[in-house]
């Protein structure tokens, strides 16, 4: 796209959705990894984002780095500088140097994906709470199916892309209906939110874990291996079965089982397909006993 275009497009956004004494303010948008849904308004002229504590922005991706580049304010228009870093900026996954942004133009640095809009800051907050109450599941605070779904469908164009492996995690507390049975259901609660901290906290930048049913927690892992994926699985559910979690003084145990499927670009034919195989195989960890880990392989 050439600039002419993207100016127009700027302007064209800007005259459609100004209104009396209230201008648009470019905004941040992450598109992706732990911040996905974010926005961070460009207040400076200059705005550096990266890792570090002392960016402006900062985004929690091991790939981008500590001072990654700028997105600098010039005459109404948002450009992007990239600082020399390790893993480059990207527009429309060219990599730049320092180039003006289209309204459309996706920007990538490291795994995160992130675009430029226009509006107003109240605007901007209630976009960001419908965000929010759109894809996040309200008990565990972490993405819901919906949002998992959006995120794989990208995570597998990335895979393609650049034809690397993909692997689905799917696990399931085991006997939970008893949990609730016995102990309550604000116990089982309690027990859904733990294990959704846990889970989050073995997840790197890139991946993504969402609750994708009632008591099933769902992972998709970029470019691991199932030699990976099954060390992981294996430590979770170990540490989950050593836990006893805790509700108003009552000690609950609990288990989870798992299922991976870890499959290379080529032989992905959609993202139903690698949920499916996932799905697959943690029913089987279900039939040989629970508290385990299976992998599908076909
Ligand atoms: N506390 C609580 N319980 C929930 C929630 N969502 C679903 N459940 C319960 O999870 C239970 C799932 O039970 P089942 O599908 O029979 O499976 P299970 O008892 O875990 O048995 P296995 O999966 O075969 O090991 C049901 O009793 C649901 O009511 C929730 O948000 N909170």
């Amino acid at each position: 796209m050439d600039s002419l275009q993207s100016d127009t497009q700027i302007d064209t956004a800007l005259s459609s959705r100004t209104t009396e004494n209230a201008p648009l303010e470019p905004y941040l948008v992450i598109l992706s990894g732990k911040h996905i849904g974010k926005q961070f308004k460009l207040t400076r002229q200059k705005n550096v984002f990266g890792r570090g504590h002392d960016a402006d922005i900062i985004i929690a991706d091991p790939k981008i780095s500590r001072r990654h580049g700028a997105f600098i304010i010039k005459a109404g228009v948002v450009m992007v500088e990239d600082y020399g870093s390790t893993n480059g900026t990207y527009i429309d996954e060219r990599r730049i140097d320092k180039e003006k942004i289209s309204l459309l133009s996706r920007i990538r640095a490291g795994g995160t994906y992130m675009r430029i809009d226009y509006k107003k800051p109240s605007e901007a907050q209630s976009e960001q709470a419908l965000y929010q109450a759109a894809n996040t599941d309200v008990l565990t605070q972490i993405p819901n199916r919906r949002a998992f779904v959006i995120r794989g469908q990208e995570e597998l164009s990335f895979c393609k892309r650049n034809r690397t492996s993909l692997t689905v995690i799917m696990c399931d507390v085991d006997h939970f209906k008893k949990i609730n049975d016995t102990f309550g259901h604000p116990a089982g609660d309690q027990v859904l939110r733990e294990l959704a901290e846990m889970l989050n906290k073995e997840m790197r930048t890139e991946d993504t874990l969402a609750r994708y049913g009632g008591e099933e927690f769902i992972m998709l892992l970029r470019g691991s291996s199932e030699k990976q994926a099954l060390i992981l699985a294996e430590r979770v559910r170990e540490k989950v079965a050593r836990k006893a979690f805790e509700y108003q003084h009552l000690r609950i145990p609990a288990t989870l089982s798992f299922g991976i499927c870890s499959r290379q670009s080529a032989y992905i034919d959609s993202l139903e397909s690698i949920i499916r195989a996932a799905d697959r195989a943690l029913y089987q960890a279900k039939k040989n006993g629970r508290n385990q880990v299976a992998i599908e392989r076909d």
